[in-house]
């Protein structure tokens, strides 16, 4: 059995939900759908996602709604017309969708988590219409009936282990075609919570964990992930095949084909992942594969920038003496609910990086304060532009002059490299450079590697 999951770039229109029908009910094995919310349909268009998002904070701003959720209307229907679904089958969702500002919410961000979620749950319930209209025997399934269970925040939530169990209780009859809406899941409380942006692949993957399926087929609108981003990269050499702890270390550095909290449940349950094109189905794309037995093919599978980081360096002599140094810092951090990527260290001066995200200028100076306080270093600096670029691959384990061929091309083009971490996986080494060499230092790493 497979489960296939359908992004937003591969559901954005009637056509391309021909097409996907087409991928679904081309093979048999295919029997768990999951959608995500309609997608850009050319690059200066709104991702109902987006649209949502808006609805959200206009009724929280008791702002008029009318354009906005016409907006929204006009997408499904606009894919229902390609299809010919009568009016009376369409109507319960939009009614749903005008009354989500009626419903009773615990708080702001419960309300902005619900309406986020109905991107991809009127898409599935959309998709489960058009199939039963095809006549294929295809049932709409909410994460409330398969008990997809979350903690967390309302709008970033994880999954909870007794999803498993549940799932394994779920009554899937392998005849009909079972069509889930992806991105979010249930609170214990039993109030909607969506996972990360992107997080419609995390629901495919706990459905085949919890299914048992042999593949996850995720489908989006490349033919393969790329040795490098193609925005960034011309033209870059596909992947055929990484393992699961590639692609992981890959993806939480920026290659945003694929979420890496996804990876997480497909590893548990060992199941493969191939990452397909919507509109090239025939063409093989790129195959994620348990980590034992792998051969790899190259000593790089990827090299990736995320320029989203900024790091606190500190000098004070004979830290390394001090027991809990670095405890009393990251408790700091912890009060204020920051975590860190990394942290390179030597005996006098330790760097924390951080993802610039989860802080604002505010908090930073709180937290160096509090730092200056507690602490006391001789030195404490914040620095705000740091890229971390990753290089990452199977190949590069046990294998010498690697950081080598890593760092030349970065001294050829001029570009300084203020931090190296050589990852504990021995499959990933961090560069970290600043912001504005960020690209020419993937693009220096990849014509390295890949030149020909
Ligand atoms: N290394 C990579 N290989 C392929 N695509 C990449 C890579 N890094 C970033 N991307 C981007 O990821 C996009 C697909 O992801 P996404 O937009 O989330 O698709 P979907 O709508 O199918 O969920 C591609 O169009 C591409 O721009
Ligand atoms: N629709 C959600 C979840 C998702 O996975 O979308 P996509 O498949 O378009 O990346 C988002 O935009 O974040």
């Amino acid at each position: 059995m497979k489960v296939v999951k359908f992004g937003g770039s591969s559901l954005a229109d009637g056509e391309h939900f021909a097409q996907a029908i087409k991928i679904i009910t081309a093979d048999p094995q295919r029997r768990v759908v999951v959608t995500s919310a309609p997608g850009k349909r050319d690059p200066h268009d709104i991702k109902v996602t987006d649209l949502l998002i808006t609805y959200a904070k206009q009724v929280l701003a008791h702002e008029s709604t009318t354009t906005t959720v016409n907006q929204i209307i006009d997408r499904y229907t606009a894919i229902a017309a390609y299809f010919n679904v009568p009016a009376d089958k369409l109507n319960p969702l939009i009614d749903r969708l005008k009354a989500l500002p009626t419903w009773h919410y615990p708080n702001d961000n419960y309300l902005m988590a619900t309406f986020k979620a109905h991107g991809e749950r009127l898409n599935a319930n959309l998709m489960a219409i058009i199939l039963q209209q095809l006549g294929y025997e295809a049932r709409f399934i909410t994460p409330e009936d398969a008990g997809i269970r979350v903690t967390g925040t309302p709008n970033n939530a994880t999954v909870a282990p007794e999803t498993y169990a549940l799932l394994d209780r779920f009554n899937f009859n392998h005849s009909e075609l079972l069509i889930f809406p992806g991105f979010y899941g249930i609170t214990m409380a039993g109030h909607i919570a969506t996972f990360s942006r992107g997080g419609s692949d995390i629901t495919g993957a706990i459905l085949a964990r919890g299914l048992h399926a042999d593949l996850y087929e995720n489908f989006t609108d490349v033919d393969a992930i790329y040795v490098a981003n193609p925005a960034v990269v011309n033209n870059p050499q596909p992947i055929a095949k990484m393992t699961f702890r590639e692609m992981r270390e890959l993806s939480y550095a920026g290659f945003s084909v694929f979420h890496d909290e996804a990876l997480i449940p497909a590893i548990q349950g060992n199941v493969p992942i191939n990452v397909k094109n919507t509109q090239h189905p025939e063409k093989p794309g790129t195959l994620i594969v348990p980590d034992k037995g792998f051969q790899p093919a190259d000593i790089v599978t990827g090299v990736v920038s995320g320029k989203h980081f900024a790091a606190i360096y500190l000098h004070k002599y004979l830290l390394n003496k001090e027991a809990g140094f670095t405890l009393r810092i990251l408790n700091i951090l912890a009060r204020h609910n920051v975590s860190y990527e990394h942290m390179p260290s030597g005996i006098d001066d330790i760097t924390i990086i951080l993802d610039k995200n989860q802080i604002d200028d505010e908090l930073v100076d709180v937290i160096c304060n509090e730092i200056q306080a507690e602490i006391n270093p001789d030195q404490l600096e914040w620095i705000d532009n740091y890229a971390i670029t990753m290089v990452v691959g199977e190949g590069m384990r046990n294998r010498t002059g690697v950081i080598n061929d890593i760092l030349e091309p970065l001294t050829k083009e001029n570009i300084p490299v203020p931090i190296i971490n050589q990852g504990a996986s021995r499959i990933s080494i961090m560069i970290g450079t600043y912001d504005q060499d960020a690209d020419r230092a993937v693009q220096a790493i990849y014509h390295r590697f890949f030149a020909n």
